[in-house]
């Protein structure tokens, strides 16, 4: 029986999601990348292909289990909706080419027919135009799955880290009301049984971030840390979670503080990414953590103003295909 494939969706294809498809397609040997096939967008994956002057043999395939079979030879793309290739210049067709590869993929892996879902790049923005209600793939993905969005949990992971937004795409005015015991210990509690399950970490060491500078600085810049943040994480660690903290963030991605934790629990957005891209912007991948279903993404996003140039690197989503098919196999053992 051949492995189960990978559904990967095309990302807004004015963006770099389908070339980088296709590049990871070429380096599927030498990449050691499990089979994968691109939901819908035939024509254009080929036209991405030759933009970027890669020989990528487009193989359409009718149902996903043709994919496995023919992934040596061709790159199999499900036949669905299709559109002219027009890299750098978005539209609502493009935007609605996106949503049905991203809906079809999701599909797939929740009806059980494939290991799991990469999903290209989307742009929020342009997505919110055509109806898309979400603030991110995360949450549409949780929703397909039946999953509440809090329940959903972002991680950002490369060679050299990995971290986790408390609180994702939110105003940064909007944080600290938004930041509480109980979300410290609930995205904790996910964060380590996925960390457990999903990536054969047997014990995984989880640093918390403080909120504020120097850790609210026994209280005279904040309190957060004593009020709501120190209180979870030591109930946390009385379930027996190797969770510690809140340190303060400045020092916390240092190269021998990162040594000591698999990965940071952050309070927002920027303070997760920032260091994840920093150090590893051509590797990382964003992957959900807390889902019945496995989904990861490259933590790039459209790139809209090189897309089609050939500029863009391809190895964030080679790593995104990559742990999409190591995650699978330590779950399902395929
Ligand atoms: N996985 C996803 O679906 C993600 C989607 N986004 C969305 O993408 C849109 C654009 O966001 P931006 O903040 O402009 O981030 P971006 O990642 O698209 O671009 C930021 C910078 O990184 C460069 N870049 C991005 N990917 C690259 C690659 N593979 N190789 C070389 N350079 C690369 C771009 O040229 C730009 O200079 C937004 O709507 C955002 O929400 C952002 C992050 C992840
Ligand atoms: N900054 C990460 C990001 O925007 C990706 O969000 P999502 O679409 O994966 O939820």
């Amino acid at each position: 029986m051949p492995p189960v494939p990978l559904a990967a969706s095309l990302g807004d294809p004015a963006g770099v999601g389908p070339e980088l498809l296709a590049e990871a397609w070429i380096r599927r040997e030498t990449d050691d990348l499990p089979p994968f096939f691109v939901t819908g967008g035939a024509q254009l994956m080929a036209a991405a292909a030759r933009l970027r002057g890669l020989s990528v043999p487009v193989a359409e395939i009718f149902h996903q289990a043709e994919a496995a079979e023919c992934f040596a030879r061709a790159l199999p793309v499900l036949a669905g909706p299709d559109g002219d290739y027009a890299p750098g210049r978005p539209d609502r067709a493009g935007a609605e080419l996106a949503l049905a590869s991203l809906t079809e993929a999701t599909r797939l892996a929740v009806d059980g027919e494939v290991d799991g879902v990469v999903t290209g790049p989307i742009h929020k923005a342009r997505l919110a135009e055509v109806g898309f209600i979400h603030p991110g793939q995360t949450e549409f993905v949780a929703e397909a799955c039946g999953v509440q969005p809090g329940d959903a949990v972002m991680m950002l992971a490369g060679p050299h880290l990995r971290t986790v937004p408390l609180t994702v795409h939110v105003a940064l005015a909007e944080v600290a009301a938004a930041i509480s015991e109980a979300l410290v210990e609930r995205k904790g509690r996910i964060v380590a049984a996925a960390l457990k399950r999903d990536f054969g970490l047997d014990a995984p060491r989880i640093a918390v971030a403080a909120l504020n500078p120097h850790a609210g600085e026994e209280g005279r810049m904040g309190d957060e840390e004593a009020r709501l943040i120190a209180p979870a994480i030591e109930r946390l660690r009385a379930e027996g979670i190797a969770i510690d903290g809140p340190f303060a963030a400045d020092g916390l991605f240092a190269p021998r503080q990162r040594e000591t934790f698999d990965v940071a629990l952050c309070m927002y957005h920027d303070q997760a990414l920032i260091p994840l891209k920093a150090l590893d912007f051509d590797q990382g991948v964003n992957v959900t953590l807390g889902l019945p279903i496995i989904r990861t993404s490259p933590d790039h996003g459209t790139a809209f103003s090189i897309a089609g140039t050939g500029k863009a690197d391809a190895g964030a989503m080679i790593a995104a295909i990559r742990m999409a098919g190591d995650c699978a196999q330590r779950r399902f053992g395929n």
